[in-house]
């Protein structure tokens, strides 16, 4: 079995629709999906608000490389253009972790090396999985714990955005 966590962002045209070309793509191999998020962008501060959610996926026949495959086979539909470091995006799909895997190839940073510093990821992924671990890094409910609270106020959850 091969079961992935996605981290979808996007804040560019209709945020909504984007992701949710995001979850259709993902239908048959989903498990579960977070509410959608608006956040407060991190990196570079200076653009527009974030729209996240994660997903769990999974499926027997595909390895890290395919989930990575797919997220850009996603971020290709919703037509984005590859842009500034941190930028504005009409679709962003990261792969926060595939099973206990950890990679160090620049393609595949396996778990994604941001995770523990983002509560755009923490808090999303812990409504679906209250018990999620990052391989190495430990439990997301202690390193949401250590994070800063203005962080945690940035993430706030939109109930009337449906995926
Ligand atoms: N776990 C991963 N998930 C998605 N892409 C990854 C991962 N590890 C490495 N990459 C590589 O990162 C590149 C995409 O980077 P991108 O421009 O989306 O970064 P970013 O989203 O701006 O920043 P960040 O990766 O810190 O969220 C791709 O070339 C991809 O191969
Ligand atoms: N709030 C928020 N900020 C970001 C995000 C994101 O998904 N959410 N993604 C970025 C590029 O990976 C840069 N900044």
């Amino acid at each position: 079995m091969s079961r992935a966590v996605l981290s979808l962002g996007s804040n560019l045209g209709d945020r909504l629709a984007y992701l949710r070309v995001a979850v259709d793509g993902l239908r048959d191999v989903l498990v579960s999906v977070s509410s959608v998020y608006e956040t407060a962008p991190w990196g570079v501060t200076d653009q527009p608000d974030f729209l996240n959610a994660v997903c769990i996926v999974d499926d027997p026949a595909r390895d890290h490389w395919a989930w990575l495959r797919a997220g850009q086979a996603l971020e290709r539909e919703a037509e984005r253009v590859r842009e500034q470091r941190w930028g504005p995006r009409t679709l962003d799909v990261d792969v926060v972790t595939v099973d206990d895997v950890r990679s160090a190839d620049p393609e595949l940073l396996l778990p994604h090396p941001g995770t523990a510093e983002r509560a755009t990821v923490l808090i999303p992924w812990l409504e679906i999985d209250p018990d999620a671990e990052v391989p190495g890094a430990g439990r997301a409910d202690a390193l949401l714990a250590a994070l800063p609270a203005a962080d945690k106020n940035d993430v706030r959850r939109r109930p009337d955005l449906p995926l």
